[in-house]
């Protein structure tokens, strides 16, 4: 299958202050990968360089075996779709409006957007199921629905790649589901997706794969299932977790999803 993302020895620092180094992992196309990690570990920050916002000390990515160093911000933006970790959404615009605003990187400078740009921003809001907000304003939208609106103007762009900065953290059970079930819908459609969480449980319900963070390092990479249960995993989250349990939280995570 066609490798969409490539990671190689990423190291990042604030300052004088080292986050994490020699990060290295690979994505195929339609792959979901989660990156585990507790608070801290460096999540956002590592999504952020993918995202081309922040420039890494060291290392390289590549996007479908292209350097996103020669791609440039526009060329990265046209290739991936960056959701950011959840603040309040407020902006005098409409949904619609906000979520068109998601085609800059397509459009040439100082042009606005035209018709193709508006009808691919109602397919977007259509394909997160809240067509029906496009005249809301963004500023009055609940935590649930503004997530769907940042996934929309992500997706948008059309990206091959879309990353998630912690979707579900602030959500009530249900906005869970239908952010889950979303994603899950995205990689069936080709897409490929990057998405860091706090919960292991999430990771098995949608994960092909996973990767934790922890103390500047990137302790597990694998099948969610051998990063979830190995023994780097258990140190990081101070718990060992068994096969037994994860059958016990795919069946937890999964009732909803039969209703
Ligand atoms: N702009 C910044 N300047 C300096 N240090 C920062 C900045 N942003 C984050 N940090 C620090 O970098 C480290 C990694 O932060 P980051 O937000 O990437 O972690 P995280 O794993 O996403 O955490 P959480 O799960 O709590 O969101 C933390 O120690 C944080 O305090």
């Amino acid at each position: 299958m066609e490798l969409m993302l490539e990671v190689k020895s990423l190291a990042f620092s604030y300052g004088n202050r080292p986050v994490f180094e020699n990060v290295s992992f690979s994505l195929k196309k339609g792959e979901i990968m989660c990156i585990l990690g507790p608070n801290g570990a460096g999540k956002s920050t590592l999504i952020k360089c993918i995202a081309g916002i922040l420039k890494p000390d060291n290392g390289s990515i590549y996007i479908q075996g292209e350097d996103t160093v020669s791609l440039g911000v526009r060329g990265i933006a046209r290739n991936i779709g960056y959701v950011p970790q959840q603040n309040e959404v407020v902006f005098p615009f409409t949904v619609l409006d906000f979520v068109v605003m998601g085609r800059a990187p397509h459009l040439s400078m100082f042009a606005s957007p035209g018709t193709e740009d508006i009808k691919l921003a109602k397919e977007s809001l259509a394909m997160v199921g809240i067509s029906g907000l496009a005249e809301r304003p963004v500023a009055k939208l609940s935590g649930g629905q503004s997530q769907m609106v940042l996934i929309a103007r992500a997706l948008v762009q059309k990206p091959a790649l879309l990353l998630l900065d912690e979707p579900t953290s602030h959500l009530d059970f249900g906005n869970q589901i239908l952010v889950l079930e979303t994603v899950q819908k995205l990689a069936s459609l080709g897409m490929s997706i990057v998405m860091n969480t706090h919960m292991p449980d999430h990771a098995f319900l949608l994960g092909d794969r996973a990767a934790a963070l922890s103390g500047g390092r990137l302790v597990a990479a694998g099948k969610v299932e051998t990063v979830v249960t190995s023994k780097m995993m258990s140190s990081v989250y101070g718990v060992n977790v068994a096969i037994r349990e994860i059958e016990d939280m795919k069946r937890k995570v999964c009732l909803p999803l039969r209703r």
